[in-house]
């Protein structure tokens, strides 16, 4: 059984359908990428995942549960958890404050602090910058914040939206090694991208959009290789 299964997922905005009959699998301990261009329909595709959005039509298990009725609360509870595009973060709350928002669903004190541990351990920089307000953050900082903050809700499964966007090469490259190393962790990935490149040669697998629509799947390696994602995605 797959740890996430989409099926025959449409979706509207108004007369707008973003996505039309999507489905892909997400298997317990895999990175699965998402590639497309701009408005592809990844975006509309991980905020339905995470309750944000309803479907038109098509369902969402998880766990061998259908999820597309239940309420964004509910889906993190259940241990699925978005960084959403742009990041997101609190801007008026030091980096502190941010995280502790992610862990509103928790309960129980002692397993909260144990993950703020293990949060400054994965990010070094949130700890020297936790008194700081979220907004004096760079670019980079700020999608590790974001990240954090997610993981404070201890996912089995992240739905990270364009994690790369507007960050230098170098950020670049420390976030791809960071989703990396959460997998190798035991968390499994939903990775949407335009970096295509990058996104397959960490992935699994991956599942090419295109206008709401599902045009190619394969593993990473395979789609890397594949002369249609290369001429359109590469640049030849
Ligand atoms: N709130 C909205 N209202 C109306 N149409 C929308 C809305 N959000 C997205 N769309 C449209 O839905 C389609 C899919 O958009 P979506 O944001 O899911 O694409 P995307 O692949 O994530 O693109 P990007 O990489 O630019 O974020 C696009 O045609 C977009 O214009």
């Amino acid at each position: 059984m797959a740890m996430l299964e989409v099926r025959d997922l449409s979706v509207n905005y108004g007369v707008i359908q973003a996505v039309k009959n999507v489905s892909f699998e997400i298997n317990q301990g895999e990175i699965v990428t998402l590639i497309g261009a701009n408005g592809a329909g990844k975006s509309t595709i991980v905020k339905t995942i995470s309750g944000l959005l309803k479907p038109k039509s098509g369902q969402i298990f998880y766990l061998g549960k259908e999820i597309d009725h239940k309420s964004a609360p509910q889906i993190v509870s259940a241990g699925i958890s978005q960084v959403a595009e742009g990041r997101h973060i609190f801007a008026g709350m030091t980096v502190m404050e941010n995280l502790q928002m992610g862990a509103f669903l928790q309960k129980n004190h002692d397993e909260v602090s144990k993950t703020y541990k293990e949060i400054f351990e994965r990010f070094p920089i949130l700890q020297k910058r936790r008194s700081q307000d979220a907004a004096t953050l760079s670019g980079g900082e700020q999608q590790m914040l974001a990240m954090g903050r997610a993981l404070m809700a201890k996912p089995k499964l992240l739905l990270l939206d364009e994690p790369s966007m507007g960050l230098s090469p170098l950020y670049i490259q420390e976030i791809f090694k960071i989703i990396k190393e959460l997998n190798e962790k035991g968390t499994t990935i939903l990775l949407i991208e335009q970096n295509a490149k990058q996104a397959l040669s960490i992935a699994d697998r991956g599942y090419v959009l295109a206008t709401g629509v599902v045009q190619l799947s394969g593993t990473g390696q395979e789609l890397l290789a594949n002369p249609e994602v290369q001429k359109v995605y590469f640049g030849g």
